[in-house]
């Protein structure tokens, strides 16, 4: 990218997208280049709602590199952040290895913020070193595959490379090279398709998922069942699922395969647990709701935190936010709660509610929030979006 002569340096601002996974990474066989003990396959969620947005400035005149992350500067010398700076720099310089080496010398200014809560079990790491890689890599004039960079950052953080339905390929090779991400539909594929994010909680969670996964790995042998034998089958499956857009198959493997998850947490010793009573109460609820439609409308999945992601139909959605507003009524403010999604009008029959029969529980779910599948990475052409000021430093609202 050519030097903005008005700034003397080279900016570019990007954004990202989150991703859940309906076939669940957990456990690495090389925790340094964050290679999987088994393949994934996630859903890209629309940035209009969950995204983490970065500028990243280049120049000659900064002293070193440097990272202010949600308005604080961290540490830049983290192994993860450190990984993926050393790739970018690498991947630059094999491509202007017989030109103009423009940047190379350079230092980097950074700064993200993600829109939702850090550390939560809302795949921050996935967005934001998505985010990071892309943006690196925009200013240094890099295309080709980033995903391998990326999930040296966080291993989810590969599939948010990409938008709509994405697999990561667990790969064979020591060095990692066929661990990448690919698209298996964009998310125009399935347009019906709607996600619900039910906030149960928004705080940082106990036990992170680098170090929960370590402990499954060495002492969990369901998991070691679970990566040999059950996901390959899974992963077949869900592709078929997505491409043909089969709901009821999506949704049962989806459902099976978190609650595999979380039974490979119980099995790690000591256990690791990430669900809590409401997130049981959710599941109670959407099977309780399936059975009385008579078919299954409704999918939950649950990532390293409480917090449920509901899959369902655009001509369901209505009647499960309102068996959501009913069962978690919210204490007061419904706007709040629904931050801003349309409330329909939709009445529940007392034979559904009693067919549910669960005690209503106030404020057991924070909020909701309701994207739809969506695009990958992208740039923001608007100069006024960059989160650094012409002197390098961040403006000062971030
Ligand atoms: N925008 C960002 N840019 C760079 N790094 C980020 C960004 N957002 C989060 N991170 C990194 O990811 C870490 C949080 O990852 P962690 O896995 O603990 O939580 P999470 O990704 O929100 O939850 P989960 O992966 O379980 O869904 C942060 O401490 C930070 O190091
Ligand atoms: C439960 C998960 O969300 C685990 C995500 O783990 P991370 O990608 O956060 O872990 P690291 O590779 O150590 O950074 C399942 C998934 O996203 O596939």
């Amino acid at each position: 990218m050519p030097e903005d002569k008005a700034l003397g340096f080279n900016m570019v601002t990007c954004s990202a997208p989150v991703n859940i996974a309906v076939i669940k990474y957990w456990g690495k066989r090389d925790e340094e280049l964050i290679l999987p003990i088994n393949s994934s396959l996630s859903v890209t969620l629309h940035q209009d709602q969950l995204r983490t947005t970065t500028t990243v400035a280049c120049s000659r005149s900064f002293e070193e590199d440097r990272i202010w992350l949600n308005g604080r500067e961290e540490d830049i010398t983290l192994p993860r952040l450190q990984s993926c700076l050393r790739e970018v720099r690498r991947l630059a310089r094999k491509r202007h290895s017989d030109g103009d080496p423009a940047g190379l010398s350079h230092k980097f200014h950074i700064c993200s913020v993600n829109n939702f809560p850090t550390a939560a079990g809302l795949a921050s790491s996935a967005a934001g070193y998505a985010c990071l890689v892309y943006s690196l890599a925009r200013v240094l004039g890099v295309e080709g595959e980033l995903s391998v960079v990326a999930r040296q950052g966080s291993g989810s953080a590969c599939r948010s490379m990409y938008g709509g339905f994405v697999q990561w390929t667990m790969g064979q090779r020591e060095d990692g090279k066929d661990s990448i991400a690919q698209q298996v539909a964009p998310e125009t594929n399935w347009p019906e398709l709607r996600v619900l994010v039910l906030v149960v909680s928004a705080e940082r969670k106990l036990v992170g998922s680098t170090s929960g996964m370590q402990t499954s790995v060495e002492t969990s042998s369901l998991l070691k069942h679970r990566a040999e034998c059950v996901v390959p089958g899974r992963m077949e499956q869900m592709i078929r699922a997505v491409k043909k857009r089969d709901f009821a198959t999506f949704a049962e493997l989806t459902m099976k395969d978190s609650n595999q998850f979380h039974a490979t947490c119980l099995d790690t010793y000591p256990p690791v647990f990430y669900l809590n009573d409401v997130s049981r109460r959710i599941i109670n609820l959407v099977h309780r709701y399936n059975r009385h439609c008579g078919e299954t409308r409704v999918a939950y999945s649950f990532d390293a935190g409480p917090n449920a992601v509901i899959f369902t139909l655009q001509e369901h959605t209505a009647e499960f936010f309102q068996v959501g507003g009913t069962f978690f009524p919210p204490e007061t403010n419904g706007e709040q709660f629904l931050k801003g999604l349309p409330i329909t009008g939709v009445t529940l029959s007392e034979e559904l509610k009693e067919a549910i029969g669960m005690e209503p529980l106030v404020k057991g779910i924070s909020y909701i929030i309701s994207p739809k599948a969506g695009p990958g990475p992208c740039v923001m052409e608007d100069p006024p979006q960059h989160l650094l000021c012409p002197d390098g430093l961040p403006k000062k609202n971030v």
